[in-house]
């Protein structure tokens, strides 16, 4: 049987993955019982949760209708009774009634057990879909910087839909079968305790192969967890209109199509060889539970020294058989699917779901000084750091920025100051603080941050700038617009239809902006937000050279209330700037002033050269005069 059940082909070993928080692996999820009654517990409590009344009517129908075969037993053993000639039709009609009640109602009432169970599932998915997207939500951005993090997001929605939404139906089903083995065995043990006695222990191999099946389960999502997390990102490809508009104007549509379902043939073989398994596990245990209902049924009829009415009994027998057989599978799902679901448990139980630890409280005021020091961090598998003993500083008030070439090292720079990345070395402080000591997300709230590759939300206006706010803490439309101003914003939003409250993105039928509009709407983001320090990495790359040039100035005019990073590509961006940081190949080769570094003719010079040349002869968009 082990063999049988054995390892799913293709399975690495039963190696852990480290996930932060939690270990996962043979050891912490390989079906004990301990997880399995974790398991469990989890999802029953979930569903009671969603719905009281439905539990407990499904219980009470679950416990009626297990005690349907036992009841027929006897009433057929009675019905036999009396068949012999001596009683009337009337002292029979009870027993009759009692059956034809019996195959009359039985399946009604199954009906009404199996739609509170359907009910049930579909109540515990929305439950935990929501919270699994909360956990999500909620994942410290440094963790969720790292792929097993997102990989193990993925699995758990996976795992959430193909074990813990059935969990629930699969326990009810499973304590009806029990029970309605253990009542068809006690009135078989009236006949013979013998034949009672061999048809429980025609459970046994049930409940062997569904301890082992758990183990097969838990390798079995090990590999398909990832390739599920691939298969949805290619989906979402083909589906977003974005990237679906992207993929079709290059023609590459069918190549991700192809790739999309590659991916799916794969999960489907493992899903295959993983059915098959199950099949081999039910063909066995169905064996070995016919040799022990076959010597039920002898020691029944030697019981009942072949008399009438053993009919009865074999009837129970068989019953007991069938109920043993739904027991068998019913059982070794739930021993299979509770250990995953105990993962989930425990996944959810790793970020607290019930305060949002002030994330979205206005961003405190009066950051005086930015200090970064000895910088240094080296990628896993890469050879060469990304940043070395880099160091910058800037006071409230000040504007500085960060430049350099492609791969210089400017956003690991950021990632490090915004605490997304841990540093092999160095420190980062806001007014002699780190990260560590102020704590991740009330460390995020000093900032005010637009992203190099931003993200366009389609929402309305009105909620795209008011990310990051709490819902309760509405921002006024005097602020929003002061934000839409600074952004350029303000002609295009109050000749929208709905103004404030457009849709935003054709797929919803809301409108369309522009790549430009997109990227000044996280500008007027950053301003809403109105926090101390400011991180904009490139945050006019998408923008026209006029408009660029306004909100720069703006920008600038208001900087006396924060402290100001900036990254550009651009030099005419960077004139009003306080200080400039070069850095090539992860290091900080120069800095200084504009003016200073344009003088000193070392590597900003180099690095600008064509967009200086420009200013000098008066052809680029550094024709503008210095400050
Ligand atoms: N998550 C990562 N894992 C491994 N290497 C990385 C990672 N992020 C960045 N790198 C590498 O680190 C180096 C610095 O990258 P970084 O993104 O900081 O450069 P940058 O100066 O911001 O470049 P750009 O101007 O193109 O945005 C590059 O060689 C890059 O390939």
């Amino acid at each position: 049987m082990v063999s049988i059940l054995g390892r799913v082909r293709g399975v690495p070993g039963g190696r852990p993955r480290h996930f932060p928080g939690r270990r996962v692996g043979a050891a912490t999820y390989g079906g004990s019982m301990r997880d399995t009654a974790r398991g469990i517990r989890f999802v029953v409590a979930r569903t009671w949760r969603a719905s009281p009344p439905r539990v407990m009517v499904s219980a009470v129908v679950t416990l009626l209708l297990a005690f349907v075969p036992a009841l027929q037993v006897l009433a057929l053993a009675t019905l036999v009774e009396r068949l012999d000639g001596e009683h009337t039709l009337r002292d029979v009609l009870a027993p009759l009634l009692v059956i034809v009640a019996i195959v009359g109602l039985a399946n009604p009432v199954r009906a009404v057990a199996t739609t509170l169970r359907v009910d049930a599932d579909h109540t515990v998915i929305a439950d935990l879909e929501r919270e699994l997207m909360l956990r999500a939500a909620r994942t410290p951005p440094r963790d969720l910087a790292r792929a097993e993090t997102t990989a193990r997001l993925q699995k758990q929605v996976e795992v959430a839909h193909a074990s813990a939404q059935y969990l629930y139906g699969q326990l009810v089903g499973a304590i009806e079968s029990v029970v309605a083995t253990i009542a068809v065995v006690a009135a078989l043990a009236t006949f013979s305790r013998l034949a009672a006695l061999l048809t429980v222990l025609a459970l046994v191999p049930a409940l062997i192969a569904g301890r082992l099946l758990a183990g097969v389960w838990r390798r079995y999502w090990d590999v398909v967890g990832p390739i599920f997390g691939r298969q949805r990102y290619l989906s979402n490809l083909l589906v977003r209109q974005r990237s679906a508009v992207e993929l079709a104007t290059l023609g590459a549509g069918d190549a991700v199509a192809a790739r999309h379902g590659r991916l799916w043939r794969d999960l489907v073989g493992h899903r295959i060889r993983l059915s098959r398994r199950e099949l081999a596990s039910d063909w066995i245990v169905g064996a070995v539970s016919t040799v022990f209902v076959l010597g039920a049924l002898v020691a029944l009829l030697v019981g009942t020294d072949l008399s009438p009415v053993a009919v009865a009994g074999v009837t129970g027998v068989t019953g007991a058989a069938a109920s043993v057989g739904m027991a068998g599978v019913q059982i070794g799902r739930v021993l299979s699917a509770a250990p995953q679901v105990t993962e989930i448990a425990d996944f959810l139980a790793g970020v607290p779901l019930t305060d949002d630890d002030g994330a979205t409280r206005p961003s405190p005021s009066g950051i005086e000084e930015l200090r970064v020091r000895g910088l240094t961090h080296t990628y896993p598998g890469r050879a060469a750091p990304a940043v070395a003993d880099v160091a910058f500083e800037a006071r409230r008030g000040e504007v500085v920025a960060l430049v350099g070439a492609n791969g210089a090292g400017k956003t690991t720079a950021l990632h490090a100051l915004l605490g997304l990345l841990t540093p092999d070395a160095g420190t980062v402080t806001l007014d002699g603080l780190g990260p560590d000591e102020v704590g991740q997300r009330p460390w995020l709230r000093r900032f005010a941050t637009m992203v190099q590759e931003y993200e366009r939300y389609e929402f309305t206006v009105r909620e795209n700038l008011q990310l990051g706010r709490s819902p309760d803490d509405a921002v006024p439309d005097e602020a929003l617009w002061r934000a839409l101003e600074l952004a350029g914003l303000t002609d295009l939003v109050r000749s929208l239809p709905d103004g404030l409250d457009t849709q935003l993105g054709e797929q919803w039928d809301g409108t369309t902006l522009s790549g430009g509009q997109w990227q000044r709407l996280s500008v007027a983001r950053v301003a809403v937000r109105d926090a101390p320090v400011w991180v904009l990495d490139e945050p006019t790359s998408a923008i026209d050279a006029e408009s660029e040039e306004a909100i720069l100035e703006r920008l600038v005019a208001g900087k006396e209330e924060r402290i100001t990073v900036l990254v550009s590509h651009r030099a005419w961006t960077l004139r009003a700037v306080d200080r400039i940081y070069v850095l090539d190949g992860g290091r900080v080769v120069e800095h200084g002033s504009y003016r200073a570094l344009v003088a000193a003719d070392g590597p900003f010079s180099r690095l600008f050269r064509n967009q200086l040349a420009g200013a000098a002869d008066g052809s680029g968009v550094t024709d503008r005069a210095l400050p």
